[in-house]
């Protein structure tokens, strides 16, 4: 067991105690008695500095080049690779995915401050053709001002970055809450920042629970535009709050995605698909697989071959190399895990495997649950419509494809859906009608890439992009210009 550190606020480039004192705690999900740290539990006293802080510091950010804003984040990126093995063991010790995905996802993190860098290299704007013969119309693009991130604790480094480097490379400052569960991880980050050299008040930190800094931020006057993810519940707030004050948002919400599995899919890839993006980060992904729609002629030789491979995953404290599926993030979550499979029983689902608190005594101090396969789901049970945010895998039988393409529609959530076929029709097909923003076909749910658009229809998101050069779309506005000599 290591020793809890304090984690303060990041302020105007210093590390800073709120001014109350108090104190929140991370504990590590694999060991409950395991305190990671003491963390900041800050007001708008905080944040009123913060949100100062970066205002102060805009004109001066805004001035410098985009090779200039670029070279700073690939400082920061550099930082970042120097330091993979301990924020990727923080990032396990803190919210529980094994530590070579939360080594992978600090590399992701490295790879998008590079490629934002180069964002800052690019074009911002076009040339039009104006009805005035004498006159040049063009657009260009200027940053929001002050950006408020609020990210949450299943990404902990990959989704902050995503938000906060396009927010700087288009020249704007930044004030982030990251989530009080991964308020340790977060600091190591921020720290890369700080040792990069960025101005003082470019980039922020205020640790402190959502209700009080996260709702501060989406109702402060002196924020231009806030960037979101997390719950459904939480990100209407956020959204509704900046709405009411002319304020830009984007929301990246829930998921509910679905992997079709038609008949003449490859069963044993399909397979290996199901259990990576269901379970991988103990299935807490807005990505992650938890409908597996399969067409009735392969249904049950599919199932038989997903319980084989589902009873060989190992549970256990991500920081053994030989575990597959660490615990739960925190005690709510696991408490949401097990209340939904009650539901899925009681609503008359069969539990085919796992869904319980694994005996092993060494276990016994951690959030663990054994990853769980139901059988006989009907698209109206909660389990099927919920975003349940773990291990948790519903099987639903369709009568067809066309049964299976309508089922997989049936939800308010659309972010992600994948499909395994070998069947040009069927691919066209589910391109064309699957309502979700992220399309895969013959590959898992989960697995976004840096450089293409990012976000989700219906109820996922605010119909807002993350990622790639969709990023310039919210963090910056276009001024249209007509000049006549
Ligand atoms: N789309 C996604 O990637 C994610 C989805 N979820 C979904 O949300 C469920 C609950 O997880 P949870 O962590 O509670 O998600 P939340 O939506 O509560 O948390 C996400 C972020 O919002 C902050 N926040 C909380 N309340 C407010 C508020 N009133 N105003 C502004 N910000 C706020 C949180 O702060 P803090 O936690 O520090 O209080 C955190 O930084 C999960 O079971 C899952 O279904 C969760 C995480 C990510
Ligand atoms: O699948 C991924 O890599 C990203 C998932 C994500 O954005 C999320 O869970 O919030």
């Amino acid at each position: 067991m290591k020793d809890a550190i304090i984690i303060d606020n990041y302020i105007g480039g210093q590390w800073k105690p709120p001014a109350n004192r108090e104190r929140l705690e991370s504990i590590n999900p694999a060991n409950k008695r395991e305190v990671m740290g003491y963390v900041a539990n800050s007001t708008d006293f905080e944040l009123n500095e913060a949100v100062y802080a970066a205002e102060t510091a805009r004109l001066l950010w805004r001035k410098k080049t985009g090779a200039e804003r670029g070279q700073l984040l690939v400082r920061t990126a550099e930082l970042l690779e120097s330091r993979l093995d301990e924020i990727g063991e923080t990032m396990c010790r803190e919210m529980g995915k094994t530590f070579a995905e939360a080594r992978g996802e600090t590399a992701r993190g490295a790879a998008i401050l590079r490629y934002y860098a180069g964002e800052g290299m690019r074009k911002i704007g076009d040339v039009i053709p104006s009805s005035d013969a004498e006159a040049f119309l063009f657009t260009t693009r200027v940053p929001l001002g002050v950006i408020g991130v609020i990210s949450p604790w299943n990404f902990p480094v990959a989704i902050p970055i995503w938000k906060m480097a396009p927010a700087l490379i288009y020249g704007n400052t930044v004030v982030w809450k990251p989530a009080v569960e991964t308020a340790v991880t977060a600091a190591a980050v921020m720290q890369c920042f700080h040792d990069a050299g960025f101005p003082l008040g470019a980039v922020n930190m205020i640790v402190g629970s959502g209700a009080v800094v996260g709702n501060g931020m989406a109702n402060h006057p002196g924020i231009h535009g806030i960037t979101f993810t997390g719950s459904n519940s939480v990100g209407k707030q956020v959204g509704q709050a900046a709405l009411a004050r002319g304020a830009k948002y984007q929301l990246e919400m829930g998921g509910k995605n679905p992997i079709i599995i038609a008949g003449d899919a490859d069963l044993d890839l399909a397979v290996d698909a199901v259990i990576s993006g269901g379970l991988r980060s103990t299935g807490q992904k807005c990505t992650a697989t938890s409908r597996v729609i399969v067409e009735r002629s392969i249904y049950e030789l599919f199932k038989t071959k997903l319980l084989e491979k589902v009873a060989t995953l190992k549970v256990g404290n991500g920081m053994d190399p030989s575990v597959w599926l660490g615990p739960c993030a925190n005690e709510k979550q696991l408490e949401t895990v097990l209340r939904y499979i009650q539901k899925g029983k009681e609503e008359g689902a069969v539990l085919l495997y796992g869904g319980t608190q694994p005996e092993d005594s060494d276990l016994s101090d951690g959030f663990y649950i054994t990853p769980a396969v139901f059988d006989r789901v009907e698209s109206r049970m909660s389990i099927a419509q919920e975003e349940i945010f773990g291990p948790v895998l519903a099987l639903i039988e369709a009568r067809d494809f066309e049964d299976a393409i309508t089922l997989a529609n049936d939800t308010s959530y659309g972010l992600s859906a994948s499909i395994y076929t070998k069947n040009i029709g069927n691919v066209l097909s589910f391109v064309q009608n699957m309502e979700a923003g992220l399309i895969r076909v013959n590959a898992e749910t989960a697995g976004v890439e840096l450089q293409a658009p990012f976000g989700g229809m219906k109820q996922s998101s605010s119909h807002s992009r993350e990622q790639g050069q969709a990023a310039i779309e919210f963090f910056t506005s276009v001024k249209t210009v007509f000049i006549k000599p």
